[in-house]
């Protein structure tokens, strides 16, 4: 346009005695040519220069110039004309100039008209530079309060990983752990005086039909005894979810023990009652009881663990379950109390962990995520983790609860469908769910549950049988204690691949001595050397689930999830853990008839497709934090949805972050306890590091990132 106006004007200048006459609007290009994007691809500003106004304004100058000069050429032809005699010429040229005329002055006006649009334009153009220039700024703004942000959780982070075992949270991990006690120790005690059951069966059924009760029938009564305690470990574990978020994950623990008590003290005097429905009934008892256990101590566990012990402090989960199961393998001999008369105590001792519970459980704080994120009572959850952190500072605790809680988007919990439904967190949902299976269809159960038999049918005598049992009990301890520290520094996710892959070599090693024994059991030195080949592998065989199926899939589940989805998410993971339990220890014997050499032929194959789905779907939860765990899964939906992006988290965060600084909303009638806690709250004074100051949001309303 520039260009066009210059031209114009040097034609002027140039002295063009006639005046063009066209419009120069033909010449003028509305959009500037120079307005747009550079070679670098930055956005440059337009800025309409003074130099085309002051370009335009001279050209229109010049323009009324010349139409003043022609008026006055005009008037001075029309006086010379009034003094000649040359009438008709005149009249001929004075038309002609007043064509001329005309055309100047409409072109003029159109010229006018036209740097006035383009003066409108440049306004326009100039207004929507400057908002993309603010926006641009606000960008940068945003930019650099998000890598501060980061900055300084990552200083937190650091500092959560220097925090150490106290003494209180030793305290609170023993006591909650009591409950896994009691589900290891349920699981082995129906082994050991199996016979002594039967008999007191055989007697009872006498007594009321005057009849000898047939060996079937036996049989099946047993069996309902033992497997009625995983139908009642299904109803518990799938409960797990709604007591915690009801009562708590404490008070959860702490009503669990009535049941404790009841389904122990039912098994315990069903001697003396004389009526094996009570033993039935007991087991059921206790299982609802297990069930809940196995949902409500991983929970809690995961709750209160500092972030750098989460992982052995997980591990502590399996270490009871396993003392358990020693325990009840241990107690369960004859020479203890695996004799017909001391099987009901051998059971109803199970009321011991639920009493040494409920005396040492009571002295525990309440979860403070449960408190803080679930109940929103912010003093109370800073009491309990002063306790638990022996210490006052523990601020940083409570801002990664924040920050789970806005990761989460404040859903205070979330009912069972809601989880099913939610593309976010199926994936976290089913590496939980293939996590249990991957602990159970391993075949652990195979083993612990017949490995008895297991030994004697591959050549050991009954006597070295059980003590192979007893020993494999005992490794179970103490591979789980080994396993314990390499949990934060080795990691989860490479623990259970190693453990998995090891399961898989030793149980194809169990096949091939099951072969070698049908292929030349005629040779006895063959005979003397399978033995030892199956004792070995099978030992192996649980050394290597110790070290990562057997208390993985406990801690891993509660720590995929964040407060919200964590206890619907443990209920369904637990009662598939329970299902694929009662499946082994059902299917087994029909599995072991059918496939005779090739029984541990379908668990190697389990255990290569659960090694495959850990190697390639299983993110290391090692040093995350819950928000941290919670982004890993946001990412990798496969979902473009905004709200699921990591920008959304960022805006949500400093958004709540925006929200804390400013002045408090006019008081709301709310429940008396919350009201009461934060006033005291902000009594305390937040005493912590804030986080870094948000820059003030300064989007105009119509502007379009
Ligand atoms: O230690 C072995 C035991 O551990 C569990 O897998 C639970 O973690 C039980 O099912 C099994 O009997």
């Amino acid at each position: 346009m520039r260009q066009s106006c210059h031209r114009l004007l040097e034609h002027q200048q140039a002295g063009g005695e006639e005046p063009p006459l066209y419009s120069p609007v033909d010449q003028i290009s509305v959009v500037p040519e120079h307005v747009g994007r550079e070679a670098g691809g930055k956005l440059t500003r337009y800025a309409p220069t003074e130099e085309d106004e002051a370009t335009l304004r001279e050209l229109l100058l010049s323009l009324q110039r010349q139409v003043s000069v022609m008026s006055m050429n005009l008037s001075a032809k029309l006086d010379e004309l009034q003094r000649g005699d040359r009438q008709l010429e005149t009249t001929v040229a004075l038309c002609e100039i007043r064509t001329q005329l005309q055309e100047l002055t409409k072109s003029v006006e159109s010229c006018q008209s036209e740097v006035s649009e383009v003066k409108r334009d440049m306004v326009a153009i100039k207004q929507e530079l400057d908002t993309v220039q603010q926006v641009k700024e606000e960008i940068e703004e945003l930019r650099e309060y998000v890598d501060r942000l980061e900055e300084h959780t990552q200083r937190r982070k650091l500092r959560l990983l220097e925090q150490g075992l106290t003494f209180f949270l030793s305290y609170a991990i023993l006591a909650a752990v009591l409950g896994m006690l009691q589900f290891g120790y349920n699981t082995g005690v129906i082994n050991a005086p199996g016979r002594n059951i039967e008999n007191f069966m055989k007697d009872v059924y006498k007594d009321r039909y005057g009849k000898d009760i047939q060996d079937d029938a036996v049989n099946t009564l047993y069996s309902i005894a033992v497997s009625i305690f995983a139908i009642g470990g299904m109803l518990g574990g799938f409960s797990g979810g709604m007591i915690a978020n009801r009562f708590g994950r404490k008070g959860g623990l702490l009503l669990n023990n009535i049941l404790g008590i009841s389904g122990a003290s039912l098994m315990g005097f069903t001697k003396i009652s004389h009526c094996y429905e009570m033993l039935f009934f007991g087991r059921f008892i206790i299982g609802v009881n297990c069930g809940l256990n196995t949902s409500l101590v991983p929970m809690y566990i995961s709750e209160i663990a500092p972030l750098n012990l989460r992982g052995g402090l997980g591990t502590v989960n399996q270490l009871a379950v396993t003392v358990g199961l020693l325990l009840s393998q241990v107690l369960g001999i004859e020479q203890i109390l695996g004799t017909d008369d001391g099987w009901p105590i051998l059971l109803g001792l199970a009321v011991c962990p639920a009493i040494l519970q409920l005396l040492l459980l009571p002295a525990c704080p309440e979860s403070p995520r449960y408190l803080l994120i679930t109940r929103q009572w912010e003093e109370e959850a800073r009491r309990a983790l002063r306790r638990l952190r022996a210490s006052n500072q523990v601020e940083e605790d409570i801002e990664e609860m924040r920050a789970e809680e806005r990761a989460q988007q404040a859903e205070a919990s979330i009912s069972m469908r809601e989880l099913l439904c939610s593309p976010t967190l199926r994936a976290p949902l089913l590496i939980g769910v293939v996590m249990q299976l991957s602990q159970q269809l391993s075949g652990i159960n195979a083993v612990f549950y017949y490995s008895t038999s297991l030994f004697t049918s591959s050549g050991l005598t009954e006597e070295s049988a059980k003590f192979a049992t007893m020993g494999i009990g005992a490794i179970m301890v103490g591979m789980t204690l080994v396993s314990l520290p390499l949990m934060d520094r080795t990691g989860r996710r490479t623990l259970h691949l190693y453990g998995l892959g090891g399961m898989f070599i030793f149980s194809i090693f169990i096949t091939i001595s099951f072969l070698i024994k049908e292929f030349f059991g005629y040779v006895q030195e063959m005979i003397d050397w399978m033995s030892y080949l199956s004792v070995v592998s099978t030992l192996s065989f649980v050394v290597f689930f110790a070290v990562g199926p057997g208390s993985i899939p406990w801690l891993i589940t509660a720590e995929l999830f964040s407060q919200g989805p964590r206890p619907s998410a443990m209920a369904i993971a637990v009662l598939v853990n329970w299902m694929a339990n009662f499946v082994v220890g059902i299917g087994f014997p029909s599995m072991k008839a059918l496939l005779e050499n090739y029984t541990f032929l379908p668990f190697s194959v389990f255990l290569a497709i659960f090694w495959i789905f850990t190697y390639k779907k299983v993110p290391e939860t090692k040093n995350k934090t819950f928000e941290e765990i919670l982004a890993l899964f946001r990412n990798s939906n496969g979902r473009d949805s905004f709200r699921d992006s990591r920008l959304y988290g960022s805006m949500m965060n400093c958004v709540n972050a925006l929200e804390q600084q400013l002045p408090p909303p006019p008081p709301a009638p709310v429940d008396e306890k919350h009201d009461s806690l934060s006033e005291q709250s902000s009594a305390g004074g937040e005493a912590g590091r804030p986080p870094p100051p948000l820059p003030p949001p300064r989007f105009p309303a119509t502007g379009n990132v």
